[in-house]
């Protein structure tokens, strides 16, 4: 999407917001618990032969990072990462057209402020043990990915995107009147630059393949049908680079950015509980929620 489309987007969402009075509770017209189903919202296979694991993101409709999702992830990776025969992880999704669509917009709406500090202390685990992940950890983009779904691929060594124009990447947190935190925002920095990213955040950019290809948010695009291959392919030359020489390289480029989220995670987890819970925040997400639901009509 261009920078002209995008604003485009940005100006519409917002014409469509509707308007409270003051201190007026916006009526719960949304279930608050979409996916509450007890089967596995990642599937795991291992490969010992070759040392390489793939997730697959199975949690209907969207992969959306619930409470529940991003636990499950988190056993999951940390099980990968305790086995030493397990040097790579390929992450990818089994739902159709969406590789994740980010947080879970029902764990912020209506929650109370314990719930949210919850919710927000397992994304805050999810992200660092993603990024400070000693496997070589590659994201296999097969779908769209907004706000927290880019997140996730950001944190990965390497991303492959599925090419094909309908699908975005981005964080577009500002397009539901909210605000992606600084560590979001390091990552995407650290991987696109400072202006890309000061742009992209504010404006709520979600880009298309290309374009996603073009500012560096991905490395590399390959037909929606050789995604896991390219991945795999990718894996292999990783691989051969010795684990020690890697993970330290790895681990200086990125300790910095992590420490400043592991000196401030409480306080980071007080503001996002204190900013979400807001009336006027609480507004905005019910109003993307109804646009969401509008789409379909
Ligand atoms: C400070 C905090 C930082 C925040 C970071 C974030 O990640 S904020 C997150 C920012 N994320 C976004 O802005 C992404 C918003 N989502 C999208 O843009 C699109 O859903 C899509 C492009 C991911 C998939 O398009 P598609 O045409 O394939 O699918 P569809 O659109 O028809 O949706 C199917 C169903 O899923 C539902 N649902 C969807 N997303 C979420 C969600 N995150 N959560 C919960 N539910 C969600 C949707 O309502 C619908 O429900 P229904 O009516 O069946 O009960």
């Amino acid at each position: 999407m261009s920078l002209r489309a995008a604003t485009r987007v940005t100006r519409s969402l917002s014409g469509l917001l509707p308007r409270w009075g003051h201190g007026q509770a916006p009526p719960l017209l949304f279930s608050q618990q979409r996916n509450n189903s007890t089967s596995p919202k990642i599937r795991v296979e291992f490969n010992p032969t070759s040392g390489v694991a793939v997730m697959h993101m199975q949690s209907p409709p969207v992969n959306s990072l619930s409470l529940d999702f991003l636990t499950e992830f988190c056993i999951g990776l940390e099980k990968l990462e305790m086995d030493k025969g397990c040097r790579g992880l390929i992450i990818t999704s089994s739902q159709p057209k969406v590789f994740s669509a980010g947080l879970d917009i029902l764990e912020m709406y209506g929650k109370s402020p314990e719930r949210c500090g919850e919710f927000w202390k397992a994304v805050q685990e999810m992200w660092l043990k993603l990024y400070g992940s000693d496997m070589i950890t590659i994201a296999a983009i097969n779908g769209s990915s907004p706000a927290g779904g880019c997140l996730m691929a950001l944190t990965c060594d390497y991303r492959i995107m599925a090419d094909q124009p309908r699908y975005t990447i981005g964080l577009n947190e500002t397009l539901l009147g909210i605000v992606a935190p600084f560590w979001f925002k390091d990552t995407m920095a650290n991987t696109v630059g400072h202006r890309t990213t000061e742009m992209a955040l504010q404006l709520g950019l979600l880009y298309d393949p290309s374009e996603a290809l073009n500012v560096g948010l991905v490395d590399q695009l390959v037909p929606e049908d050789q995604i896991l291959s390219a991945a795999t392919q990718t894996m292999t030359k990783w691989l051969a680079i010795p684990d020690h020489a890697r993970q330290i390289t790895k681990s200086m480029m990125r300790k910095p950015t992590i420490d400043r989220l592991t000196s401030n995670r409480e306080a980071d987890i007080q503001n996002f509980v204190n900013f979400i819970t807001k009336d006027s925040i609480q507004k905005s997400l019910r109003a993307y929620l109804e646009i969401l639901k509008k789409k379909k009509t």
